[in-house]
């Protein structure tokens, strides 16, 4: 089996924040995938979105060190398999997938988790949520997952409306599927507050949202706060917090 590849690495997990369900601060072994059908205007991975253009994968050569070696796309699962055990340090948390958008693969991903639980690990899925129909195939084997729920000023695609009612539904197969489960929105300045009630009242009783600033951070504190207060009044001061990209201010991968 082939799966177009960006990355593997060791590094902490770095978003997330406290809801139920994150693995912030937790070690993970990260898995990139080549490829993504969304175009979030502040997505920090723009070098892996189109698959044709990653002719070649890298893999972290010694845990934590950020020495990389290079290998041709497309990769085989075997080959991923070794990145990702060359790099266990002993106290993984999870094997975090991410992107690009993994789901996209979902044979590779699907085989690739599969052999994760055989060895042992826990799977940590991190995905746009917006192809439910994918995430059916992937959501037994997840034992925890990030969904993101794009916002409006993320501009991802046409169908804004329909792509957020998608996530939800993926939020809801993978909580049946037993996974521990929170939904993601990035926010910027423009994010507007009745966009933030929706989502909330979509995610009432059914899974923690954790509010993450667009980086560079350019929304104004106040704002901020303005977001997490209507979101917590919809779905309860207990099951919404804040994120941020951690990982960016230590300077690791
Ligand atoms: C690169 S995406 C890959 C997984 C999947 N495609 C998704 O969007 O959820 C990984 C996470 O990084 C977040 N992210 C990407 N660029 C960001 C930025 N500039 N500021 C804050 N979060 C960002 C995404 O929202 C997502 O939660
Ligand atoms: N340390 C670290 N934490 C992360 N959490 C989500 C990431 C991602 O790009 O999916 C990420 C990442 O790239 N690095
Ligand atoms: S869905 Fe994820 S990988 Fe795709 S463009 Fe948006 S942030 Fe980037
Ligand atoms: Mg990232």
């Amino acid at each position: 089996m082939r799966v177009i590849m960006a990355e593997v690495f060791n590094s902490w997990q770095g978003e997330g924040g406290s809801v139920e369900g994150s693995a912030f601060g937790r070690r993970q072994i990260f898995v990139r995938f080549a490829g993504c059908d969304l175009h979030c205007l502040w997505c920090d991975s723009k070098e892996y979105i189109d698959a044709s253009r990653v002719s070649r994968w890298r893999y972290e050569v010694e845990p934590f060190t950020g020495r990389f070696e290079y290998r041709p796309n497309p990769a085989s699962v075997e080959e991923v398999v070794n990145a990702v055990l060359r790099l266990d340090t002993g106290d993984i948390h999870s094997i975090s997938y991410t992107g690009g958008e993994p789901t996209l693969q979902v044979k590779a991903l699907k085989t690739l988790m599969e052999r994760m639980k055989e060895l042992g690990f826990d799977n940590f899925l991190e995905t746009h949520g917006g192809l439910p129909e994918l995430i059916k195939e992937v959501a037994p084997l997840t034992d925890y997952a990030s969904v993101d729920i794009k916002d409006e000023s993320a501009r991802a695609t046409e169908d804004w409306n329909g792509l957020v009612l998608r996530e939800v539904e993926s939020i809801r197969i993978l909580k049946e599927g037993g996974a521990k489960t929170y939904a993601k929105l990035v926010v910027t300045s423009e994010t507007k507050v009745e966009n933030v009630r929706w989502y909330a009242s979509l995610l009432k009783d059914l899974a923690p949202l954790v509010i993450q600033p667009r980086e560079p951070i350019d929304i104004p504190q106040a704002k901020l706060m303005e977001l997490y207060r209507e979101a917590a009044r919809i779905m309860g001061r207990k099951n919404v917090g804040l994120s941020f990209q951690v990982h960016k201010y230590l300077n690791v991968l």
